[in-house]
């Protein structure tokens, strides 16, 4: 009995010893577990929260540590436990800029520094006029810069600092050598890259987000390898398709965001760096992840896929005039189609901007080294009927116009290449503007976000100079004489012979076209390069109207213009 006894009270004992045991064991890690969450949160020389555990890639910038609690700090080796995310970019320009705005915007744990050779540029961006105009940008911008985003011309320093390295600089189409007038120019890129492996202390993964020929990551990793010091670089491919006028809301809320690796432990690993961070706001099925090559093809691909369709529509546009079939309505039954789809179905003057040309050129070169001469043809094309566009509307213009415009004031509404945007790289208002200019006409041009100095500088520019340096570029012309720059419609129409409308601004829509017909010269001409007015109510004004692919007036008719 005693035995009994003895044995379940011993069996208690134990029972009891081993849940205290459990008890303490679940506090220890309770507490071990709190402290480690704390440490997360202090760490850091200079006391800022620099870590989440959930992702184990972001940085926070929270408060600063109490000296007691900095005292209090475990002796827990952090590195492995967190990963601090700092980011660059190299290139401040139109895509550099509001793409890392919107980062620091969604994760106000990641420290973003953009960083830029050009001090004009920087300057801007510290200021308050922004080097860019792009709606929503400036605010975006203004909740940030100075907490978690920065804007500097120290490039190595934060290159050499930084986790993640976006590059984002330039590439233009070459203007001579091998290639000229087709391949990228990848001369700022290589130059970046040759910068990186010099500085680099450090792991980066390095992230193409300019625009690149398929194959660029290849020649990066040599130039970053090569130079290496130990230092294990990862080149993701991250091309962006923000569209600029809508570059804030595409970011907030892209269609998709498209990231490329290595198919290797290291490779998969930076893919998924990246993707934690776009996680950040993007919800994961719109983020796609390939191989570096299809990411980097991708972009043209896109880019040429969307030409084509403005090529498509503006072709039959001609068509469209020719048979008194409207453009409009045609395009409205096509769109109807979900196989085609309603969007970018808008006949024009022709596309423009920085991308489109450029990149379709490029694949044009990519297609020819690779044997497909069928391939270029075909995409060459895209960039052909572009140009017939625009010399179809000088024709038409001139034509129209008795067959001449010498010494008749033409008023241009509108220079940048598309509305909500003060960009004029390869706008077709610079050939239309050259053409009717070397008919002699004498050009009044408004546009509500380009500047002169920017007007005459592109219509000095000889093709592709525009997208290199600044000091590649010719200086602020003054040679062009019969041209002016006013800061009003109604004054670039005042005594003019014609209005051409060349960028869909919305205040061409609501202008007092009447006010514009009693100021200007008679017979008064308006032609529509981007079909934004009613044609009809300004026909009852008393304008002959031109609008592109729409059955023509009588007058044109009488005078047919020959591309
Ligand atoms: N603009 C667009 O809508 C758009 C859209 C998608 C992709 N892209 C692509 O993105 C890339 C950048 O285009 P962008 O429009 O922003 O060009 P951008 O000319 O506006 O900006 C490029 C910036 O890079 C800077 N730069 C050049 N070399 C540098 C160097 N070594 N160090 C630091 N800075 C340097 C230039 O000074 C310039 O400010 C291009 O490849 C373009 O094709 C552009």
């Amino acid at each position: 009995m005693k035995k009994k006894l003895s044995s379940s009270w011993r069996t208690r004992k134990k029972k009891n010893k081993e849940k205290a045991t459990f008890h303490h064991c679940r506090r220890r890690e309770k507490k071990n577990r709190a402290r480690t969450s704390e440490y997360a949160r202090w760490t850091s020389s200079d006391g800022y929260w620099r870590g989440n555990q959930s992702t184990q890639t972001v940085v926070v910038m929270s408060r600063p540590l109490s000296e007691k609690k900095k005292s209090r700090k475990p002796t827990i080796i952090l590195k492995d436990y967190i990963k601090m995310v700092k980011i660059c970019c190299i290139g401040a320009g139109y895509v550099g800029g509001p793409t890392m705005a919107v980062i620091a915007l969604k994760c106000p744990a990641i420290e973003v520094v953009v960083v830029d050779i050009s001090v004009p540029r920087i300057t801007a961006w510290n200021s308050d006029h922004l080097p860019i105009y792009e709606p929503g940008l400036d605010e975006v911008v203004k909740q940030c810069r100075g907490k978690n985003l920065f804007f500097s011309l120290e490039v190595e320093k934060h290159v050499s600092e930084a986790d993640i390295v976006f590059v984002s600089v330039n590439t233009p189409t070459k203007t001579q050598g091998l290639g000229a007038g087709k391949a990228a120019d990848l001369t700022y890129w290589e130059s970046s890259a040759r910068m990186i492996a010099d500085v680099s202390k450090s792991d980066k993964i390095v992230v193409e987000k300019s625009t690149v020929p398929v194959k660029t990551a290849e020649a990066i990793e040599k130039i970053l390898t090569h130079n290496s010091k130990g230092i294990n670089f990862q080149i993701l491919s991250n091309p962006e398709f923000l569209a600029e006028g809508t570059a804030i809301s595409d970011l907030l809320n892209p269609d998709r965001v498209l990231i490329g690796g290595r198919e290797t432990p290291g490779g998969e690993k930076a893919v998924k760096a990246l993707k934690d961070v776009y996680a950040n706001w993007v919800p994961e099925e719109r983020i796609i992840c390939t191989n570096l090559w299809s990411a980097e093809l991708s972009k043209l691909a896109a880019n040429a896929f969307l030409a084509q369709r403005i090529s498509s529509v503006n072709a039959m546009s001609a068509l469209c005039e020719a048979t008194g079939a409207d453009v409009t309505e045609v395009s409205h039954a096509v769109g109807k189609d979900t196989r085609i789809g309603p969007k970018f179905l808008n006949a024009s003057v022709g596309f423009g901007g920085s991308c489109f040309q450029k990149d379709i050129l490029n694949l044009v070169y990519i297609c020819e080294c690779n044997g497909l001469p069928e391939v270029a043809n075909y995409w060459k094309q895209v960039v052909k009927i572009n140009d017939y566009q625009k010399t179809r509307f000088v024709n038409r213009v001139v034509a129209s116009m008795f067959n001449t415009v010498s010494g008749k004031k033409v008023a241009i509404l509108g220079f940048a290449f598309k509305k909500d945007t003060g960009d004029t790289r390869e706008t077709p208002a610079i050939d239309v503007c050259r053409g009717l200019l070397g008919d002699n006409a004498s050009l009044s041009i408004y546009d509500p976000q380009v500047t002169e100095d920017q007007i005459r500088r592109d219509l000095a520019m000889k093709k592709f100079d525009w997208d290199q340096r600044s000091h590649l570029q010719p200086l602020s012309p003054t040679a062009i004489r019969s041209l002016s720059v006013v800061w009003d419609a109604y004054d670039a129409a005042k005594d003019a012979h014609a209005v051409c409308i060349l960028t869909e601004w919305d205040e061409f829509r609501t202008l007092d076209y009447q006010r514009i017909y009693d100021n200007m010269q008679k017979p008064a001409f308006l032609f529509d390069g981007r079909n934004v007015v009613d044609a009809e109510k300004l026909r009852g004004i008393g304008f002959i109207v031109y609008s592109i692919g729409k059955p023509l007036d009588l007058w044109l008719k009488d005078m047919p213009a020959i591309a």
